[in-house]
């Protein structure tokens, strides 16, 4: 490493404050800006001690990179301006409001030469690498089945953008399952969906339930809801946001030709040596690696200063991985809405959910 990289955090709501906590934390980083329009709340961060500016015009002119924590409807002008500065992107999750703003932004990020990633941080797990190597153990993949339930409190919902469409589990939280299955299983080619909203009455989802297609033949299926209470989410299993509690339990279970795989304890279950592997046969359960707890949006931080440092990344979620994952996520919600199945590469690309 050179000297730390200069690096701004543009909104400073509720991700956008460990974006803050991680800069700070980061030897590899210099905190340099906090872009902020608010001014009451500019107040309040400036009161943190804080390098607090109203917008992307007034950062200092050393600064190379920008973390956007903007609300979503915001990543793309909040993009933009910051590609217009020069500055190397990593744009929370979803990349954009829509297809052709996550593209946009694909596009001006190779028409300048600047770094672009998607804010997709469970990939910087080392459990989640861990799982990518040892799924060809299963063998043949034949499907996934996943699950994500946890009741979100009850003023989440006070805030209007998350009430609305391009929010809801299914672009808030389900981005992040989709994105995961992307890394562990490849591409998703078709995507079908019911939605509900019967628990919580907004415009948006509470709940709904996803059949997918993955580009290798294998099938996946995935419940997610923000109404229901359970033990089964990423978050409750590996305990990675401090504000939400931790249930220990895998939410993920995936089955090939030659054996299964639980996530993310990566609990591995096969055929004995010698005997085939099939019904007749009980399989052997071996224990996954453990592996000590990571705050996973340092990580993600510290690959991300790498390559703004001239390095180069295989696990951060590069803007096409992210604009997939978009893509997955506004398929479900299109399908939800038809009642038809959708093929990847036939979302509108205007579409925004609503
Ligand atoms: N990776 C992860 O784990 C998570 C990712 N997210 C993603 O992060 C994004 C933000 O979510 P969340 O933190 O919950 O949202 P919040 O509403 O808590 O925070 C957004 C912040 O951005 C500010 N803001 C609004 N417009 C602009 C602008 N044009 N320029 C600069 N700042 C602006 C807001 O200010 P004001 O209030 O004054 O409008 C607010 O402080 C979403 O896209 C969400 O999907 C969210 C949670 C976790
Ligand atoms: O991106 C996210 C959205 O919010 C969740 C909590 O509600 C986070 O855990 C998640 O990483």
């Amino acid at each position: 490493m050179t000297a730390a990289i200069p690096l701004c955090v543009i909104g400073a709501g509720q991700i956008g404050m460990r974006h803050i906590e991680v800069a700070q934390a980061l030897p590899s980083v210099d905190l340099t800006g906090v872009v902020e329009p608010d001014p009451s709340r500019r107040a309040t961060l400036v009161a943190q001690g804080l390098p607090v500016v109203a917008q992307i015009a007034d950062l200092p002119l050393h600064t190379k990179a920008a973390v956007i924590a903007t609300p979503t409807p915001q990543h793309f002008s909040a993009a933009r301006a910051a590609f217009e500065r020069g500055l190397a992107v990593l744009v929370e999750k979803p990349t954009g409001a829509t297809l052709n703003e996550a593209r946009m932004l694909i596009d001006q990020a190779k028409s300048l030469g600047l770094p672009l990633f998607t804010g997709h941080h469970r990939r910087c797990h080392p459990f989640s690498s861990a799982a990518r190597d040892i799924l060809p153990k299963i063998g043949q993949p034949i499907g996934v089945q996943g699950f994500w339930s946890l009741r979100k409190h009850d003023t989440y919902y006070d805030v209007p953008w998350r009430c609305a469409p391009g929010a809801g589990p299914l672009m808030t939280n389900l981005s992040h399952e989709i994105d995961l299955l992307r890394f562990l299983f490849g591409d998703i080619v078709e995507t079908s969906a019911f939605l509900s909203h019967a628990a919580r009455n907004l415009q948006i989802e509470d709940t709904a339930t996803l059949n997918l297609r993955f580009s290798s033949g294998s099938l996946g299926s995935f419940l997610i809801s923000d109404a229901g209470a359970s033990p089964w989410a990423f978050e409750a299993a590996c305990g990675e946001n401090p504000d939400l509690a931790v249930s220990g339990q895998d939410y993920i279970r995936a089955t090939g030709t030659q054996g299964a795989l639980a996530f993310p304890s990566l609990t591995l279950w096969q055929g004995s040596d010698g005997t085939a592997t099939d019904w007749k046969h009980p399989l052997v359960r071996v224990k996954g690696a453990e592996f000590a707890a990571i705050d996973p949006l340092q990580e993600q931080m510290r690959r991300f200063a790498a390559v703004v440092d001239g390095g180069e990344d295989n696990i951060l979620c590069s803007g096409d991985d992210g604009l997939a994952a978009l893509e997955i996520s506004l398929a479900a919600t299109l399908s939800g809405q038809t009642g038809m199945p959708v093929r990847t590469g036939s979302v509108p690309g205007d579409y925004t959910g609503a």
